[in-house]
Order: structure tokens, then C-alpha cells, then sequence
């Protein structure tokens, strides 16, 4: 709100007592003020000299060399230069004096005040505010993002759209300095060029946008400046570019798809994870993957075991050699073993009797990862554990023996050992495989991967399916970290893609989640608890220890473990969150 300060007529004379008659006739003549104010020696006010005074004095007949000491109005109203403008609107119309002397805290003179002052000072007020008022509206309906920045590029106004992109709130960002929230926006530079540019392509969450930055001018000088921050469109002709590429590539497509099944994609740092159980995992894998032996790695499904193969392999010695994967569950009974081994010319009758080279073949001198091995049937057992202790076989009709290195890590999320119990597993293929074995846990174990991953993921789908969603609502948030997630990270992405193509940009919120997730008992802790002023970081890192301690009964070893971090560390956490107590 604007205060007298800003709409008093300075004053450049300071008359005296002892400021003669003639001098005082002549400020009153040239700057035809009703009044002037009369100071000390330390400048403080000591009344006024008015016009009428003036008149009293020439009518007097005083000479021009008098001292106006005398005719001085000592009982003057001053009004102090911070009065409040309500204040000031109450004065103005109780007081029949047109002029106001204004004053500093010590009773110095800083200027005038007249009603005329006044006037202009609310129209001022007036038109600034519905300038300010149109304007704030055309920002919270823009589509892009728009920042406005003032003289000293401190920022003004920020659009919603702009906030989201970035995830802040206002209050991170107004009447702060552009270099200091937004320092890649160098808007410094256009202050200096005064010309408009644009920048290259940034991104963020996988989202791209492009600055575009604009100087305002007055009068030949830059006194503010617009970004424009473009993301929305971008993401859209991004999506129609793809979609005309997808078209262009599908033949080289089926051709690279045909290739991957033998080529291992992924390495380490493929697998994301901030749980120290998966980063000790990760390291005796990477161990294991140098030598010889047989991994086993097991896990529930979509936990990463086949993940976790791909990087073993690209860490081998074996890495340049190929990657073979057999889903020993989708292939029919009677052909898995011709699968693995192979046949001969001639084994069968009709079109494939041309012979046909086996999975062992093709992996000699890589990796064959047998997926889903529990669900290989007895007799193929037999016939695996043979080539895995004796390192070669016989094709399907052939009397040859075939030699081959061939290095195997299996996976399974079947309980083995029960199998093993049960007889429906070889106890002795049970040991050949069991030499390394790494259990990944669940994803609802490790809940703080919840958090990375889901990041991870929006960040991609963000730039292959052309989306712009800057993050989670609190709720939707919440729902995700104490969700149970029975299909794991797989689950995870799925449920991401789902959320992020109906949401399209801005936040992701429950509507967008799978009704399935919303069932009451998946939801742990108190929605309201939520609060707007933690970071997404925070409330998601809140909400995991909440339902980490809910999980555990409230026992702090176990949740730390749960949560994949030190106890010490989940002390220093519920200090932080103030969840001693509960
Ligand atoms: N730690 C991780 N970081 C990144 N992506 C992951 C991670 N774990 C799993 N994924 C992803 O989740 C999906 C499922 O992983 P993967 O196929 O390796 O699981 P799996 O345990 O082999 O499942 P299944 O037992 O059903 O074969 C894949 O898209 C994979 O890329």
C-alpha cells in the first residue's frame, strides 16, 4: 500500500527565524507556495510562514531587511512521513488546512503535503493496482512460463505454470534476485545487451524448455524484463516428432529388437537405488560377476532380477561375448530342450529339419540367463545340471558332443528350497546354482527407492512419451509411498505411465492413480499431516518413516532397516520431522 512518503512535494528551502522579509517574498513569488516551513539550527520544525503571514507583515509597513521571526505560526499540525495511507485519508478529509508540513521521526521537514497530493497519489494507486491486477491475471492464466523482473532484476510476478515446471512455491521466489533463484536464466545478460533472446534447449524432469528472455524499456533504458520459459508446446511437437520417428524406425526396430535378446543393455548404473542393502547387493554382484561362478539371483517379480543379470554380464570378463535370455517359464515344454540345445539336420521332419543352433550354442564364450528357472521341468533339470557339471551337451538327434563356455546366472522369485522339499526341484541342480546367491528385497521394503525411482521414471516417460509432469500432489505422494506394491519396481512404472498420461503436465494426483491403489488400508498415515511447506523431498521422506515406524510397530531397528538407512540417521530424521513422540 503506498504511504506519504511517496506523494509529498519535496521542499528545497529551509527558511529560518531569521530569514528576512524580501527573502521570504521572493520564494513565495517564484515557487508560489502558501506556506513554507520555518527550522532551527538543527533543522527541526518550529512552526510555519504563510502567505497571510506575508501579507501581515508588508501591510505593516515592515521593511524588506526584517526577520520574520515574529509573524511566524508556531502552532502547526506536522504530519510524520510514515503515516499510514487510511490514516492519512481520515486526515485529509477532517482538515480544512490545504498544505501539511511533513516531518521525520526527529522532527525534521521532508516535505510538503497538499490535497492535490493527494489525488494524484490515488489515482496513482488506482491505476497501478488494476495495472498490477490484469496483469497478475494474464500470468495465472499463461500457458508458458512468464517471470517479471524489475529494475534491479529482482522478481516481481511469477506465473503458477512457471512455479510448477520448477516445483517452487511463490515464496521462494518473489522479491528475490532472478541470479539467485534462476541463475541458468542469466538474465543479467539482456540487461546489458537490452536485446531479446533465446536460449538453447535445458532440461528438467525430463522436460525441455527453451528461455526466452526480453528486455523492458523506458525512455531508452531497460527498467525490467520478461522470461518467457517455453515447455508446454515443446513437449507437444516433441510428441508428434516421435510419433512421425516411431513410424520411420519401426523396420530397423523389429531388426534392433531381434539384436537385444543376445546383447546385455544394461550396466550398474542401471539399477537405481539409495537403499543400503541394494548398494551392498549391487557390490558383491559386481564381485561375483568377475569370476566364474554360477549366479543365482532371486527376488520377487519386477524386483530387477533380470536387471541385475544384464549388468553381471556387462561386467564380466565376458561382456563382449553374447548375452542369451531363456524365460524357462514361456517356452512350451516340448521345445525348451531344443531351445537349449539345439538340433541337428534332420532331427525333424518337414520345413525346420535344416538344423537349428541352440541357446548354449549361441551363449559359448557369453552369458546365458536362465529366467524363471524354478519353473523348468524335472526332466530338462537333469539334462541343464549335466551340461552345467560335464560344460557340454548333445543337440536334439546328434551323437556329437558340443563343448561350450558358458557362463549361467539364473533367476527365480519361486521358493526353491521349498521346491527342493517338495521334489519338484533337483536338490543337486539346487547346488550348482546356489553357488552366489543375492536376494533383492522387495520394493515395499526399501522405501526410500520408492522416491528415487518414481523420480527416475517421471524423468524418462517425461521425454519418451512427451509429458511435463513436474511432480506428485501431497496425497497422491503419500498414496504411492505406502502403497504395497506386490509387482515392485515393474508395478511402479506402470502405474507412472498410467498417472503421467492422464495427468499430462503439472502434478501428478490421486485421480490419476489406479483405483486399486486407493483401497483405505494401503494408507498408512494421516493425510493431513501433509504440509504444504515441505519439500516434495521431505514430505515423501516424512511419509516413508511414518509408514515405516506404522509398519514395524513402532520398532526403530527395523523400520531403519526397512527405510535402507542407519538408525542414526532415522534419529536424526524423526528429530528433524518431530515424530519422536510418536
Ligand atoms: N533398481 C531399478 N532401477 C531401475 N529400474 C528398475 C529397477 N528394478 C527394476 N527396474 C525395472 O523394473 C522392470 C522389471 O524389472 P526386471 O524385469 O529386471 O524384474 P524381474 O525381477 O526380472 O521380474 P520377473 O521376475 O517378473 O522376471 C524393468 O522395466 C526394469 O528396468
Amino acid at each position: 500500500m503506498i504511504t506519504l512518503k511517496e506523494m509529498i512535494t519535496p521542499i528545497p528551502y529551509q527558511i529560518k527565524e531569521d530569514t528576512t522579509l524580501k527573502e521570504a517574498l521572493n520564494i513565495m513569488k517564484e515557487e508560489k507556495y502558501g506556506l513554507l516551513p520555518v527550522v532551527n539550527e538543527a533543522r527541526k520544525l518550529v512552526g510555519v510562514f504563510t502567505r497571510s503571514r506575508l501579507f501581515q507583515m508588508v501591510k505593516l509597513e515592515k521593511s524588506l531587511t526584517t526577520p520574520i521571526k515574529d509573524f511566524v505560526k508556531r502552532d502547526v499540525n506536522s504530519l510524520k512521513e510514515d503515516t499510514p495511507f487510511k490514516e492519512l485519508q481520515e486526515i485529509v478529509r477532517n482538515s480544512s488546512v490545504g498544505t501539511g508540513v511533513v516531518v521525520d521521526a526527529e522532527n525534521r521537514v521532508v516535505g510538503l503535503f497538499t490535497k492535490a497530493d493527494m489525488v494524484m497519489g490515488l489515482l496513482n494507486v488506482t491505476r497501478t493496482l488494476n495495472l498490477k491486477q490484469s496483469l497478475q491475471t494474464a500470468m495465472d492464466h499463461a500457458y508458458d512460463g512468464i517471470l517479471l523482473a524489475d529494475e534491479t532484476q529482482t522478481i516481481q510476478m511469477v506465473s503458477p505454470s512457471l512455479l510448477e515446471l520448477f516445483n517452487m512455491d511463490y515464496q521462494d521466489v518473489l522479491h528475490k534476485k532472478t541470479n539467485q533463484v534462476f541463475p541458468h536464466f542469466q538474465i543479467s545478460k539482456i540487461y546489458e545487451s537490452e536485446e531479446a533472446d533465446i536460449s538453447d534447449f535445458h532440461e528438467i524432469n525430463g522436460i525441455k524448455y527453451i528461455i526466452h528472455r526480453i528486455p523492458v524499456k523506458q525512455e531508452g533504458r531497460v527498467v525490467g524484463a520478461i522470461v518467457k520459459i517455453m515447455y508446454r508446446q515443446l513437449n507437444e511437437v516433441n510428441e508428434l516428432f516421435k510419433r512421425l520417428q516411431k513410424a520411420e524406425n519401426k523396420a530397423s526396430f523389429y531388426h534392433t529388437e531381434l539384436k537385444k535378446s543376445e546383447n546385455a543393455k544394461f550396466t550398474w548404473d542401471h539399477i537405481i537405488s539409495e537403499h543400503t542393502v541394494m548398494e551392498k547387493i549391487k557390490k558383491s554382484a559386481a564381485k561375483a560377476a568377475k569370476g566364474r561362478s554360477t549366479i543365482l539371483i532371486r527376488g520377487e517379480s519386477g524386483t530387477g532380477k533380470e536387471l541385475f543379470a544384464h549388468a553381471a554380464h556387462n561386467s564380466s570378463a565376458r561382456k563382449d561375448g553374447k548375452f542369451v535370455v531363456v524365460n524357462c517359464a514361456a517356452i512350451p515344454e516340448d521345445l525348451l530342450e531344443s531351445e537349449f540345445f539345439g538340433y541337428e539336420d534332420g532331427a525333424f521332419t518337414g520345413a525346420r529339419s535344416r538344423g537349428k543352433i541352440g541357446k548354449f550354442d549361441l551363449a559359448n564364450g557369453g552369458s546365458l540367463f536362465l529366467d524363471e528357472i524354478g519353473d523348468m521341468s524335472l526332466n530338462l533339470q537333469a539334462k541343464l545340471l549335466r551340461v552345467l557339471q560335464e560344460r557340454e551337451f548333445y543337440r536334439v538327434g546328434g551323437t556329437k558332443r558340443i563343448q561350450v563356455d558358458v557362463r549361467i546366472i539364473a533367476a527365480t522369485n519361486r521358493n526353491l528350497e521349498e521346491m527342493v522339499k517338495e521334489g519338484t526341484f533337483r536338490e543337486d541342480l539346487y547346488y550348482r546354482l546356489n553357488v552366489i546367491s543375492l536376494f533383492i528385497p522387495p520394493l515395499r521394503e526399501r522405501m526410500m527407492d520408492i522416491q528415487v525411482l518414481s523420480e527416475k521414471i517421471m524423468s524418462e516417460l517425461n521425454r519418451v512419451i512427451g509429458t511435463s509432469i513436474t511432480g506428485f500432489e501431497p496425497r497422491a505422494k503419500q498414496i504411492l509411498m505406502s502403497y504395497h506394491w506386490p509387482g515392485n519396481v515393474r508395478e511402479l512404472r506402470n502405474v507412472m505411465e498410467r498417472a503421467m498420461t492422464f495427468a499430462e503436465h503439472g502434478k501428478i494426483k490421486v485421480e490419476d492413480l489406479p483405483d486399486y491403489m486407493l483401497g483405505s488400508n494401503h494408507v498408512l498415515v494421516d493425510e493431513t499431516a501433509v504440509t504444504q511447506e515441505e519439500s516434495m523431498v521431505e514430505s515423501a521422506e516424512r511419509v516413508a518413516i511414518e509408514t515405516a515406524l506404522t509398519k514395524t510397530k513402532g520398532n526403530k531397528a527395523k523400520a531403519a532397516k526397512m527405510l535402507g538407512i542407519s538408525r542414526s540417521s532415522l534419529y536424526d530424521k524423526l528429530r528433524k520431522y518431530q515424530l519422536n513422540e510418536k
